[in-house]
């Protein structure tokens, strides 16, 4: 798939392991690294980019803004982006990058979509190869709409089978990162098949390819189906080219996971790929429970959190924070948010919210937080603290326990 993607966007046969310079289809940038990307863009005495209709900024990883030093970052950036005519642009409480491509239709099948974030590799879930570069590459893309890559080796995942009660495809990701490490796909593009990849909603998809780039994978695909095209029929920025492997593509590495005995995944601190079936967690105490971010801030995810929730009340913090304002709307229309805030939930604005420790939710020295995000490095959510990562039904049945909590049992 990455190699047909790679041909149509460089204009020649592109193999694995080719360099190629390939024209973008979409670029973004968000609040955090398109004031870098701008001041590169300056510092390259740039003066117009190369299409603004094929950019996309927004603004989502530390707003409202959370001090007067970042309020005046973002303050120069909407002057620029006025300036550049860029339209995309989605101000504070829109949602999360990741969340905002797909909904509006810029994540499309075959398309070569990159962002300066590293989980732009979600838009592998609509078949896009998606994946992150710096600020400095973001740059030349915004001059020239072009950047130069070498063309990834693909890595085939294989998983069949059909999840049990409690277990979600944040369960499935977990394991996989698991058994294959936080290197295991360096460099590579992993490309899903199987009946529970195809059993997966959109949302699962994107839960499963945000978290590629915990394994090093340079994106994650899964190959475009009546899903797919379901969820872009109205909203799609453009037409579209779906590519498929060919029948005896070759890849690098084949993993093959059955599902049907899945269990609960956690990720204990400081790794990712420190992860372990739920029933082999020794007791652990919480402080704090997120639900959250680009891999599990869904309306299918409050929709789980708020099921289990439903006429109970938490025994430690616990913050919801809706990956999009669309998702936060449809969650009031439908009483999650109800729910939730019944059931003593704190939600915050659409948006990162504490994922990277920014505000809205920092732990302290020594606390332990259970999140629905991919990253539990040391430090992430504020310093000293404890980050496990899990499913929003382990987070939320965590929630009612205050402790690391089975779901299936709740
Ligand atoms: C701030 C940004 C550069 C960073 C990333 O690229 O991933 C962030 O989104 C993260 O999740 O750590
Ligand atoms: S929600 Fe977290 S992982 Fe996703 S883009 Fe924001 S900071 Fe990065």
């Amino acid at each position: 798939m990455s190699e047909k993607i790679f041909s149509r966007a460089s204009g020649k046969k592109a193999k694995a392991n080719d360099f190629v310079m390939a024209d973008i289809d979409f670029a973004m940038a968000h609040d955090g690294t398109s004031v870098l990307a701008v001041r590169a863009f300056r510092e390259m005495e740039e003066e117009r980019v190369w299409n603004p209709e094929k950019i996309v900024i927004p603004f989502d990883h530390l707003t409202p803004a959370n001090t007067d030093t970042t309020a005046a970052l973002q303050h120069d950036i909407r002057g620029w982006i006025k300036d550049q005519g860029i339209k995309n642009f989605y101000d504070i409480g829109e949602g999360i990058c990741h969340q905002l491509l797909p909904e509006n239709g810029f994540a499309l099948p075959g398309k070569l979509v990159v962002g300066a974030d590293s989980h732009s590799c979600t838009y592998g879930a609509f078949g896009a190869f998606g994946t992150g570069v710096g600020a400095t590459d973001m740059a030349e893309i915004f001059a020239s709409g072009k950047l130069w890559f070498k063309v990834p080796e693909s890595i085939k995942i294989t998983a069949e089978g059909k999840f049990n009660k409690g277990i979600y495809a944040k369960d499935l990701t977990l394991k996989i990162i698991g058994t294959l490490g936080i290197a295991g796909a360096t460099y590579k593009a992993a490309e899903f098949y199987g009946s529970t990849i195809e059993s997966l909603s959109i949302s699962g998809r994107m839960t499963l390819c945000n978290m590629a780039i915990e394994m090093g994978a340079k994106t994650g695909i899964v190959p475009p189906d009546s899903t797919t095209f379901d969820f872009l029929k109205d909203i799609a920025v453009e037409d579209y080219e779906p590519v498929y492997a060919d029948e005896d593509a070759a890849y690098s590495k084949e993993y093959d996971f059955d599902t049907n005995e899945l269990e609960p995944q956690i990720a204990i601190p400081h790794q990712v790929d420190n992860v372990s079936d739920i029933s082999d967690i020794k007791p652990t105490k919480l402080d704090q429970a997120f639900i959250g971010t680009c891999t599990n801030g869904r309306l299918e995810d409050l929709e789980v959190a708020a099921s289990i929730l439903k006429g109970e009340k938490v025994a430690i913090r616990t913050i919801v924070v809706p990956a999009s304002r669309n998702v936060l709307i449809e969650a009031i229309r439908k009483g999650t948010i109800e729910t939730l805030l019944e059931a003593g939930v704190t939600i915050g604005s659409p948006g990162c919210g504490p994922c990277l420790g920014g505000h809205m939710g920092v732990i302290g020295k020594g606390e332990v937080c259970i999140s629905t995000a991919n990253r539990n490095f040391k430090g992430r959510m504020g310093t000293g603290g404890y980050i496990y990562l899990a499913s929003p039904a382990t987070a939320a049945a965590s929630a009612l326990t205050g402790e690391i909590t089975d779901p299936r049992e709740i």
